[in-house]
């Protein structure tokens, strides 16, 4: 474990640091922080959950000149959650240094960005579709930019926005820093690399393994039209803290949420066909815990960070390697645990094999859930509310009626009646969803239902090359109009 205090920051930043409740750095920060503060431009990749945002965080708040007021720093992500999370990140550490910082992302009032770039940001955090926008208008100018981050860089280039890219790096400075972070990379990032860097550091972090040891890895083989039943009666069993379902197809994500809203869950969706302003009440929802299951789309795979998310379920295996990789991760971070569920069909299960090939890392195989396991969940849940609400409730209010009733009951049918209207009786309400095709990525003719663009040997289903995928020359997709970038049987 290595200190903040040897990485030699400045005081603002360590002061920032303190009241983030840090105590010691985690390896990438110790090693990618004192690479970044020389100037060189560098790879980083660590596992998911590990500080990545903080180790480029850090560097960018040193790199800023406050006593300036143009921008000066850059950080491109993939999908807009990711944009504001990282916006926030970033505001924290440089907080006392007074670093003005700017998410700019698709789907928010161009007008409104356009007014708080008055304020002369000194940082900007962007998905890059909206950021094009906005070089276009000359309404945002890179030429003064020191430092570009690309976070996720991987999956920005899958989601066809390699040109995009591209032109934005075109368009800073040559003698900028650039730094690139993800868990995971891909040759293509390499060539990224290649054409717009220089004397590129490469910092890993060397794990046993791709996924996070923390995170228990299980599986369920699971015909299609029982999904939803194993699902809710793994809910009731495990009683998730906050949990992460996701679904294959923005379809399946709005009928998953509404199935589970009937069978009595608290639960919410997100994918790319909601209007921004819904996506961010989602969000709030979720990390409020106002809704603790939140089903999504491969929207949600990537970098975002809510804490007590104990569980992730896979209701439909992933379209890649990576995908699972990314997905799982969202449970599992900071030092916590965390259990990764992944549902396979029969005819799936050849893909679950595949990724514990890939990964190095058996994912164990357990037998579906009875309704009784299920029951006694659902009984211990209700236990556990009355339970705390003997400890946490004013309780006066009822003593009397409860007298009245001891008097004509004894204690322990009274407390049974409690404990059974508390139980949830919706989870077995028949509901259907529209069946999802199996994950079959074989042949070219299969691959125009991809979510995946390019090919990424030895990481892909089927390992064959990709013909059809979201990077299929089709031009620049931009993120202010998700449905593009978004196929609807992908997100
Ligand atoms: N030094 C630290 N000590 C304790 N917690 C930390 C430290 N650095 C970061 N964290 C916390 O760890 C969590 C995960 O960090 P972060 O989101 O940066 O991970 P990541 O490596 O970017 O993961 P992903 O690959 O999923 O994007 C966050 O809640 C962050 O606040
Ligand atoms: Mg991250």
């Amino acid at each position: 474990m290595s200190q903040f205090m040897d990485l030699n920051l400045s005081r603002p930043v360590m002061k920032a640091l303190e009241e983030m409740g840090f105590e010691s750095a985690t390896s990438i920060q110790a090693q990618a922080i004192p690479v970044a503060l020389t100037g060189r431009d560098m790879i980083g990749q660590a596992q998911t959950g590990t500080g990545k945002t903080v180790a480029f965080s850090i560097p960018m708040v040193e790199m800023v000149n406050t006593d300036e007021d143009y921008v000066q720093g850059l950080i491109l992500t993939p999908t807009r959650e990711l944009c504001i999370q990282v916006a926030e990140e970033i505001g924290k550490v440089g907080l006392y240094k007074r670093v003005r910082t700017l998410p700019i992302y698709g789907g928010q009032d161009i007008n409104r960005q356009i007014k708080a770039l008055k304020n002369r940001p000194h940082v900007i955090i962007a998905t890059p579709g909206r950021l094009i926008d906005h070089i276009n208008r000359r309404t945002i100018r890179l030429n003064t930019i020191k430092m570009v981050v690309l976070d996720e860089a991987d999956e920005m280039l899958d989601m066809g926005f390699v040109e995009d890219i591209e032109s934005i790096l075109k368009t800073c400075p040559d003698n900028r820093q650039t730094l690139l972070f993800s868990a995971t990379m891909k040759p293509a990032v390499k060539s990224l690399a290649q054409k717009f860097m220089k004397d590129i550091e490469h910092v890993a972090v060397k794990a046993q393994e791709v996924t996070v040891p923390l995170i228990e890895q299980v599986y369920y083989e699971v015909p299609e039209r029982q999904k939803l039943d194993v699902l809710t009666r793994l809910l009731d069993i495990q009683n998730p803290e906050l949990a992460i379902v996701f679904g294959r197809t923005k379809r399946r994500v709005d009928e998953l949420m509404n199935a589970l809203i009937t069978r009595g869950y608290q639960a919410d969706g997100l994918h790319g066909d909601l209007s921004q302003r819904q996506r961010d009440t989602v969000m709030r929802k979720f990390r409020d815990g106002a809704v603790d299951i939140l089903v999504a789309t491969d929207v949600a795979a990537r970098g975002l960070d809510v804490s007590g998310v104990t569980h992730v379920y896979n209701f439909d295996i992933p379209q890649d390697i990576d995908s699972y990789v990314h997905r799982i991760g969202r449970t599992g971070r900071a030092g916590k645990s965390g259990i990764a569920t992944t549902f396979v069909t029969p005819r799936e299960v050849e893909h679950l094999h595949q990724i514990e090939r890939i990964t190095k890392r058996k994912i164990t195989k357990l037998p579906l859930p009875t309704i009784a396991e299920a029951r006694l969940g659902k009984q211990r849940i209700a236990m556990d509310q009355l339970v705390d609400a003997v400890a946490h409730n004013d309780l006066s209010g009822f003593k009397n009626l409860a007298e009245e009733l001891l008097e004509q009951h004894d204690s322990l049918t009274l407390v049974s009646a409690a404990l059974k209207l508390l139980t949830k009786n919706t989870s077995e309400v028949p509901v259907t969803l529209t069946a999802e095709q199996p994950l079959r990525v074989k042949g070219p003719q299969n691959r125009s239902k991809d979510r995946r663009g390019p090919a990424r040997p030895g990481k892909q289903f089927g390992g064959g090359r990709n013909t059809a995928g979201r990077s299929g020359g089709k031009g620049p997709k931009k993120d202010a109009r998700p449905r593009k970038k978004e196929p609807a049987f992908t997100r």
